[in-house]
Parts: C-alpha cells; sequence; structure tokens
C-alpha cells in the first residue's frame, strides 16, 4: 500500500471542485492510488471586507495550503492558475498544469445582453483592476463598484440588485455548471483575460520526486507554454493585483502569438502590445511583450492604482 496522496485546497465550491477534478484525474491516470482532500482555510478567503490589492495580494491564498505542504499535512496545492503569484514562495514549485478551460471573461447581467447594452451610468461590479480598466475604456460613463468574495456570493449580490452586471471568469461559471448566467462572452484580443487565467495549477514541495512523477500525466504542453509566455510577461511588469495587466497567448501549428495590455482603472487608459514566436521561446516571448508595453508607456500605468 503507498500512502495516499493529500490535495490541499480552499474550501470554496470552485476551489472545492478544481481540487475534486485533480483528485479524479490521478485516480483514472494512477489506478489504485488512494487521493484525499484537505479543504484549508485561507486569510484571502475570510478577509472579505478590503480589495485584495490592501491586504496583501493573492499570495494570500495559497499561503495556509504552503504550510499545510510544509507541515506535511498535504502533499500538492490545486489552485487557479491566476491566483499564483509570478513569483512561488522559494522550496515550492508547480508541478502540473492542467488543459486550459474558456480563458474569456464572462459578463453577468438580468437585464443586459452586453456591456454595450447597458444604460447611461450603470452599475457593474468587479475589484479587479484590470477588467476595471478595460470597462472604463470601453464605457467611460459606468460606475464601477467593488465586488468581492466566491462566484457564488458575487452572483447574489448581482441578483439583490447590487448591480446592473458584474464580470467573472467564464471558467469559474462554467465550472459550477453556472453558463447559463454568462450573457457574453468578453473575448480576446480586444479583452484580455488575466495571465493564467482558465488554468488549473498543481503545487508542490520541490524535490519531491513521487508527486513529479504522478503529475507528468496531468500536464498539458500547450497549456504550460501559452501560460509560460502570459506570466514571464506578467513577471517582467511587476504584475500583481494592485495594477491592471491583460494577457493572452494563443498557441498554433507554427508557434505562439502573445496579446498584453496594461491599463489604469481610473483612467481606462490601456497600452497594447502583441508579438510572434517559435513555441520553444515562451519565456523570451513574454519579455518581448513586456519590453513593447514599456516602451509605449506602460511604466506610468503600472504604478500602483491602490
Ligand atoms: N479571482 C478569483 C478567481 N480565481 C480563478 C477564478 C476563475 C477560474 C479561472 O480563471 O481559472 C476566479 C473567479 C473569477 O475571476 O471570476
Amino acid at each position: 500500500m503507498t500512502a495516499p496522496l493529500r490535495i490541499a485546497t480552499r474550501k470554496s465550491a470552485l476551489a472545492l471542485w478544481q481540487a475534486e477534478h485533480v483528485a479524479a484525474l490521478l485516480r483514472q491516470a494512477h489506478p489504485g492510488l488512494t487521493v484525499e482532500l484537505v479543504p484549508l482555510s485561507t486569510r484571502g478567503d475570510e478577509i472579505l471586507d478590503r480589495s485584495l490589492a490592501t491586504i496583501g495580494g493573492k499570495g494570500l491564498f495559497l499561503k495556509e495550503l504552503e504550510i499545510a505542504m510544509l507541515e506535511d499535512r498535504a502533499d500538492i496545492a490545486v489552485h487557479s492558475l491566476k491566483d499564483v503569484p509570478a513569483e512561488l514562495e522559494p522550496g515550492f514549485v508547480l508541478s502540473a498544469i492542467l488543459p486550459r478551460a474558456d480563458a474569456a471573461d464572462a459578463f453577468i447581467s438580468n437585464d443586459y445582453a452586453t456591456l454595450a447594452e447597458l444604460p447611461n451610468g450603470a452599475r457593474v461590479g468587479t475589484s479587479s483592476l484590470r477588467r476595471q480598466a478595460q470597462v472604463r475604456a470601453l464605457r467611460p460613463d459606468l460606475q464601477l463598484l467593488d465586488l468581492r468574495g466566491n462566484v457564488n456570493t458575487r452572483l447574489a449580490k448581482l441578483d439583490e440588485g447590487h448591480y446592473e452586471a458584474i464580470i467573472l471568469a467564464c471558467a469559474g461559471v462554467d465550472r459550477l455548471g453556472l453558463s447559463g448566467r454568462i450573457r457574453h462572452r468578453l473575448a480576446s484580443p480586444d479583452w484580455l483575460p488575466a495571465p493564467g487565467q482558465g488554468a488549473i495549477a498543481v503545487e508542490s514541495r520541490d524535490g519531491d520526486r513521487r508527486v513529479a512523477d504522478l503529475m507528468v500525466a496531468l500536464t498539458d504542453a500547450e497549456t504550460q507554454m501559452a501560460v509560460a509566455a502570459e506570466r514571464a510577461m506578467n513577471e517582467k511588469l511587476g504584475g500583481s493585483c494592485a495594477v491592471a495587466i491583460g494577457a493572452w497567448c494563443v498557441v498554433a501549428e507554427y508557434g505562439l502569438t502573445l496579446h498584453g495590455m496594461v491599463g489604469n482603472a481610473a483612467t481606462g487608459e490601456l497600452v497594447r502590445a502583441q508579438a510572434d514566436a517559435t513555441s520553444d521561446t515562451p519565456v523570451a516571448l513574454g519579455h518581448e511583450v513586456a519590453a513593447m508595453l514599456l516602451a509605449q508607456g506602460a511604466e506610468e500605468l503600472l504604478k500602483p492604482q491602490r
């Protein structure tokens, strides 16, 4: 009998879905392997009244799960890749990147079909500076209001009438079986998602050979290349949730195309760049697009917006 593989996860419905998904794939790839979930609460889940940027950023969602791995209460942690900071804590690696789901954002409203249809001054709920900047660029008249919490909480706040529309990630809405609520896909290259959006990542202790071997079966090479380019661009720009950065890498037969964007949530000013590369140089491509954005004045926009 080999020891069970323990998966640390947050307790939100989306996090549990993703952890169960990884568990099911592992059981399928490795018959006989016992897989268990270790649900944990993180500071990022507990503090809902302040923006992520002010309470210390996305790393807050990882810390408790990393401590569980260091204390040998868990072997891996499952994350939405877009919640994983550009730089991991020392001693940890991303040991698998799963095939990407729909990376687009979702326009969700009970009364309106698209952003363009919203009446003048309508209230849009999103705490993401990237989403705010892109809404502002398209519709400077709209009111942007904060909206945090898990996917179900955000939908409930829309239904309670606090907003005319909200913006979520299609991937999360789809995973929870709520695709019917998506009125319109805000899709690339006009509208860019967060780096890594739609991809699930497995984090583990660096040097854990057993885990590394088990995870090979889960990794998707195309997704790994695409998100490597997006995350390299983000890292070069010093990306965090305190700045508005969008990235989307298309993988085609001839190679990669990376679309990048930096924006300002207050003014709606956006700068965009794109470049192509062969599929063996995703990190260099990310750095190239970051340099193109900086050459267009992205630096000014990248000053922390809150
Ligand atoms: N910010 C929280 C978060 N992290 C990952 C997803 C969705 C799933 C994904 O992008 O993989 C969401 C919800 C959202 O942005 O609507």
